[in-house]
């Protein structure tokens, strides 16, 4: 049974799909797939701007899929900060709970993904200015009681004037990771700190990782940690950085503990071995003297914020607050950015954590009736 959408709808073919959305949103056409689903721009007739349409197929068709797209929808609705995407509209052609089946989420649409940014030369104006804008949206997130422990260049947007977005809120406290997932989607572990790969307890900081191995990928052009498996991820990391010494594997479990503890200790290489000077000449045109000095005192900042980034023990890898007190972040502070108003603090109610499929599809669907 297809929805069958009412009024002021229309339908238009996406590859293999249907989008079928208010007329005010023209001009239909695909820019990607994410985890859940195909992506398109549209013109917003109504605002005469240009939008993002995210479409969410049967979200409650499995109870993993329904908790990521209930939570998906609460936290984009609940949370408001430049640096993390915004919620223009969510809607569902559906006129009826039992004929629900997919639900749409509307956001601003940002030039290109930052993925798409790897590779080029980033001076370090802009490349200091990105990951101001991450170490924002990412206080925002905590500051609502959410660790996103899932940050990569792949759901991170940025525009031509070097603005940034955060496309989503990572991976949920409660849900152990799905071992597969249906789509033919391939989950990206790159980025993930190593208290993460290793099960341990993490804290706030664990997203600080993340942003290192971001930060560290604009500068090397390339992924610093291209793990094939958890255990490979483990081997990349401390291969570059070095073993951590004991006291960071007290916390791991003992079977696991043993296990890392007996595998060969790697020295690791200094931050200047692991990105040179030469990574940082980017723009030729600054040549006389104390340009060449600021430039590389630039370098220097970069990467002693970069060596406190890719800390492994978390006890000893720099908070958001002080990486935002970087001397090479803090030339961007903006108080009223940094702090922006903090949206209640989110938690999965309790109940929510037991539903039956029908039950999902009911929430979800007054979720989007009521927004
Ligand atoms: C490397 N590819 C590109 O740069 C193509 N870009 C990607 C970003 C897109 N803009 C945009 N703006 C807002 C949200 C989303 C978006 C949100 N989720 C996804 C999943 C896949 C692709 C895009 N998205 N995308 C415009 C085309």
């Amino acid at each position: 049974m297809s929805d069958l959408p009412h009024k002021d709808f229309y339908t238009v073919e996406v590859g293999d799909t249907n989008f079928t959305v208010p007329i005010r949103y023209q001009n239909i056409s695909p820019i990607g797939m994410g985890a859940q689903g195909i992506v398109c721009s549209a013109l917003d007739a109504t605002t005469k701007t240009n939008v993002a349409i995210k479409k969410l197929s049967k979200p409650f068709q499995n109870v993993v899929q329904a908790k990521r797209a209930y939570r998906e929808l609460k936290l984009m609705k609940l949370v408001n900060h430049k640096n993390i995407i915004g919620l223009l509209d969510v809607f569902t052609p559906s006129d009826s709970l039992e004929e629900f089946q997919d639900m749409y989420l509307v956001m601003e649409l940002m030039d290109a993904n930052l993925s798409a940014v790897v590779g080029i030369g980033l001076d370090h104006n802009r490349l200091s200015y990105l990951i101001y804008q991450i170490l924002c949206g990412i206080r925002h997130l905590h500051s609502a009681g959410i660790i996103h422990r899932d940050l990569k260049p792949s759901n991170i947007c940025v525009n031509a004037n070097c603005s940034l977005k955060i496309l989503d809120f990572g991976l949920a406290r409660t849900a152990a990771e799905p071992t597969f997932l249906m789509t033919p989607y391939v989950v990206t572990r790159y980025y993930r700190a190593p208290e993460i790969i290793l099960g341990m307890p993490y804290k706030e900081n664990v997203d600080i990782w993340s942003v290192g191995c971001i930060m560290g990928e604009l500068i090397r052009g390339g992924v610093l940690f291209k793990g094939s498996d958890h255990l490979d991820q483990w081997m990349k990391i401390i291969q570059q950085i070095g073993s951590p010494d004991k006291s960071f594997f007290a916390d791991l479990v003992p079977n696991v503990r043993q296990y890392i503890e007996n595998l060969n200790q790697y020295e690791g290489y200094s931050i200047e071995r692991l990105f040179p000077d030469a990574l940082f000449h980017v723009d030729e045109e600054n040549d006389d003297e104390e340009d060449e000095d600021e430039y590389q005192r630039n370098t220097d900042n970069a990467r002693d914020l970069l060596a406190r980034m890719l800390t492994i023990d978390p006890k000893h890898r720099i908070s958001i607050d002080e990486a935002l007190n970087h001397r090479y972040i803090n030339v961007w502070y903006e108080q009223e950015e940094v702090d922006a108003p903090i949206p209640q603090v989110f938690s999965l109610d309790v109940d929510e954590r037991g539903h039956s499929i029908a039950e999902w599809k009911k929430i979800i669907y007054e979720e989007i009736k009521n927004a």
